[in-house]
């Protein structure tokens, strides 16, 4: 039986002035699935999950429907907007240090996190589920390194706090824009184990944007590969690591420095 998507993206266009950024895309995202979105740089990855999280600039102009839980987030009054964002779709970057607060200590950072979407707890009980969160990401000695700042963190810690902020109020939809891009390969693979278990455990939905199509197909259920603003091959991940069939597609995986494992062996073995 079908499962009715949890987000549903049709003919979703953005323009800015005569530049059409993003150009009549489709795809879909059941609950608990990961879709993997990729593209070199400038096809359009960031400007559709910015587009899904209502953030671009006025200037964009936007046609086509974004449905999350059945209702389009593009008539959504703003209120109702900013209450959903962070709440039920919460999104991580590919730098966690500008997305940081400089000068707030992490646990204050998550804290407000929590009280944006939950006035009604008190001190402690916040506290309690900012440790839970950090905990959860597996940031070592959570109590002790709440009141430190981001800039005591390695960078792979940033983005372990970076996705405890994004998870701390149990989203339906995590959007990840390129969250392992800035990180070592070894501190790489930690975060996407961490993404792995996170959707295992919580049942977490993801859109996984990445330049890297060896990457996302660690993570990813289905991919979608855009070019130009449109999408050029959607196919699930182990078969469009195996037989990718769009010449963008095949150079993408050609061009990966990333490939050269065995694409005989299921995808559960790779990295
Ligand atoms: N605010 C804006 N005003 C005008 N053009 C924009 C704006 N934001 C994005 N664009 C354009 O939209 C196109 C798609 O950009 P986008 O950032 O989505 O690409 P991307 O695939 O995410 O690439 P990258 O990985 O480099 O971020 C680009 O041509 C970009 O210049």
């Amino acid at each position: 039986m079908l499962q009715v998507p949890l987000l549903q993206v049709d003919d979703l266009r953005v323009r800015f002035g005569d530049h059409t950024a993003v150009d009549g895309i489709s795809f879909s995202i059941a609950p608990g699935e990961t879709l993997g979105l990729v593209g070199e740089s400038g096809s359009g990855k960031s400007v559709t999950s910015f587009a899904v999280m209502r953030l671009l600039a006025p200037a964009a102009r936007l046609s086509g429907a974004i449905r999350f839980r059945e209702q389009n987030l593009l008539r959504l009054p703003e209120k109702k907007m900013r209450s959903l964002r962070g709440r039920e779709i919460a999104m991580i970057f590919q730098e966690p240090m500008t997305a940081l607060n400089p000068v707030l200590s992490v646990g204050e950072q998550i804290a407000e996190a929590v009280r944006a979407h939950h006035p009604e707890l008190n001190r402690s009980e916040v506290r309690d589920r900012v440790l839970a969160a950090l905990n959860e990401v597996a940031l070592p000695d959570p109590t002790r390194r709440y009141a430190d700042y981001p800039h005591q963190f390695s960078g792979g810690q940033r983005q372990r706090i970076l996705i405890a902020m994004a998870v701390v109020n149990q989203p339906a939809l995590l959007i990840a824009d390129e969250p392992t891009t800035a990180l070592d390969v070894t501190v790489q693979a930690q975060i996407l184990k961490l993404l792995r278990r996170l959707r295992e455990e919580h049942g977490l939905a993801m859109l996984f944007i990445s330049h890297d199509l060896a990457v996302t197909a660690q993570v990813a259920d289905h991919v979608a590969v855009m070019q130009h603003g449109r999408i050029v091959e959607q196919a699930p991940a182990a078969l469009m690591f195996r037989q990718p069939q769009h010449p963008y597609t095949q150079r993408l995986l050609a061009a990966a420095p990333t490939m050269h494992t065995d694409r005989t062996r299921p995808l559960a073995t790779l990295g």
